[in-house]
């Protein structure tokens, strides 16, 4: 799967059927048995990729949504979604355990091994070329949000940010995972008006379904999304959701800048 995903403006987002939402903001299919697959969106012009090594290790090469200059001119946000694996940054090996995190910096040409893990991989157009980096999910000291009342409690990882050690040129990246009981991610919602985000949802059973809510504020519209599967939310987008069952999820941005906390809250009262 290569994809090139045009962009859908807000206004015929709130008149768009749920299949034309689900074909627009949805990505489906990422992760493949011994396979890379990539999805490149015109939002920000982010590209994301699925890659699952099997038996042999497989590389992340030219893309053809991304012309002549391929991947030369990006930086990569990883996150081991699977068992065990290890990534390869220019002849260097890191290992990634479960929910790890590694940042690669522009240029940087990668491959990736280990039969059972599932790689998540980000890319960002990048300005300069900084060094890689292993994020160790263990190592991470976690946001607390959320409370039981409201079925929302949960760990936020900032792997890449602004605040951070690990630095990046326009890439922001974590890991959010949802406490036993908790169903909701992002309540109430928010806004950013200088970047794209996007959401892939992972560790949801395999008849769990999010609901996840998107659009402008006064215009919500939502999509069904199970597990592995990405949501692309462009600035003018809520994103946000419920869960049939506990999950965590990849959250990734890029845009104008590396402010995590540059975001504009939605009030519930004013939604619609
Ligand atoms: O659970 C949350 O809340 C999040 O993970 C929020 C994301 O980091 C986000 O949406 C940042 O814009």
């Amino acid at each position: 799967m290569d994809i090139d995903r045009p962009a859908m403006d807000a206004q015929r987002a709130r008149a768009a059927t749920t299949q034309e939402l689900r074909d627009a903001f949805l990505v489906e299919g990422l992760f493949r048995e011994g396979e890379v697959s990539t999805l490149h969106t015109a939002e920000d012009r982010m590209l994301i990729a699925g890659v699952v090594p099997s038996g042999s290790a497989l590389e992340l090469s030219e893309i053809e949504a991304l012309g002549p200059d391929g991947l030369s001119r990006r930086e990569f946000g990883i996150v081991n979604v699977g068992g065990p694996g290890v990534v390869v940054v220019d002849g260097e090996r890191f290992e990634l355990a479960p929910r790890d995190g590694l940042y690669a910096g522009r240029g940087s040409s990668l491959s990736f091994e280990g039969a059972g893990a599932r790689f998540y991989v980000v890319g960002a157009l990048a300005h300069t070329r900084l060094p890689a980096a292993r994020i160790a999910f263990d190592e991470t000291e976690p946001v607390e949000l959320g409370d039981e009342a409201g079925a929302g409690r949960r760990r936020l990882y900032r792997y890449i940010w602004g605040g951070g050690t690990v630095e990046s040129c326009q890439l922001q990246l974590g890991v959010t995972v949802l406490e036993p009981g908790a169903v909701w991610n992002t309540f109430p919602p928010h806004l950013h008006a200088r970047r794209t985000e996007i959401y892939l949802y992972f560790e949801l059973p395999g008849a769990g379904r999010v609901v996840h809510l998107m659009g402008e504020p006064e215009h919500t519209r939502h999509l069904i999304v199970a597990n592995e599967q990405a949501v692309i939310a462009p600035r003018w987008s809520i994103h946000s959701g419920a869960g049939t069952a506990r999950y965590s999820f990849v959250w990734a941005m890029a845009g104008d800048n590396r402010d995590y906390g540059d975001l504009a809250p939605v009030p519930v009262e004013d939604l619609r």
